[in-house]
């Protein structure tokens, strides 16, 4: 049974279908990308997953669960958890102090019996895994918003974490990020895969292809092709709609 498993999904602005009768499943252990030329639906279809957006149609079910009708908070809780492209920190508090609340906030039931020196302890052992996870530990005392941007995405992730999710939503992790930081997002997402499965949403696409088991390619609201990297790798049509597209662009990038 897979782990996500979206059917049909449908969302319209206007006369725009935007998301138009996508199905898709990751399963579980997996890194499922998503990827497609600007305005192919992206962004809405990562708004209907994590509830932001209502869907005019469809269903999404994790883990065997319909989900379509919960609150973005109800479908946190029922373990999916979602990284956001703009950032979700506390800019003013420390690296420690966010990730203890974002601990704090996912296990707020689970330590009713405990003395409240254990239930500290606990805590922040729990946020130094995350710190330690996502290689912010020399970060720990830091005030997150006088972090480099590479080191605010990775606590990003490590925030989307600490929900111990069964599916991660990552919305361009590597946006705005050098070569060095990417290749190190890309070593650290490798290691998450352990644990959770993940759906990915990037541009970068030495990124993708080093991450991704399969990929869905949206163009115009609908899936355009659908397989394992190395199929739509070399799948032509999709050279022709995207892939091709992105060289044109890096090669008029490199010529400016
Ligand atoms: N709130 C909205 N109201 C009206 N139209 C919208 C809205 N959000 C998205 N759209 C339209 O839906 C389509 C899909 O947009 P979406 O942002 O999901 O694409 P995308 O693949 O994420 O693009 P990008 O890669 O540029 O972020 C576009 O035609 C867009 O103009």
């Amino acid at each position: 049974m897979s782990l996500l498993l979206i059917q049909n999904l449908v969302k319209r602005f206007g006369a725009i279908t935007a998301t138009d009768h996508v199905s898709l499943e990751v399963e579980k252990g997996e890194i499922h990308a998503l990827i497609g030329p600007n305005g192919a639906g992206k962004s809405t279809l990562v708004h209907l997953i994590s509830g932001l957006l209502p869907a005019d149609g469809g269903s999404l079910q994790l883990d065997g669960q319909e989900l379509i009708h919960l609150a973005p908070h109800q479908r946190v809780a029922a373990g999916l958890s979602r990284c956001f492209q703009i950032t979700s920190i506390f800019p003013k508090l420390t690296v420690a102090e966010n990730l203890l609340l974002a601990v704090q906030a996912h296990q707020a039931n689970s330590f009713r019996w405990f003395k409240v020196r254990d239930k500290d302890a606990e805590l922040k052992a729990k946020a130094w895994e995350l710190a330690h996870r996502m290689q912010l530990e020399s970060e720990w005392n830091t005030v997150a918003g006088t972090l480099p941007h590479g080191a605010q995405r990775k606590l990003d992730v490590a925030l989307a974490i600490a929900a111990t999710p069964k599916l991660l939503l990552l919305d361009e992790p590597m946006a705005g990020m050098g070569p060095a930081e990417s290749e190190e997002m890309v070593e650290l997402i490798q290691q998450l895969r352990k644990d959770m499965a993940i759906l990915l949403i990037e541009h970068d696409m030495d990124a993708v292809f080093q991450l991704a088991d399969r990929i869905t390619v949206l163009v115009y609201g609908k899936v355009f092709a659908q397989g394992t990297a190395e199929q739509i790798q070399h799948d032509p049509r999709v050279q022709a709609v995207y892939l091709g597209q992105e060289d044109e662009l890096e090669k008029e990038e490199g010529a400016a």
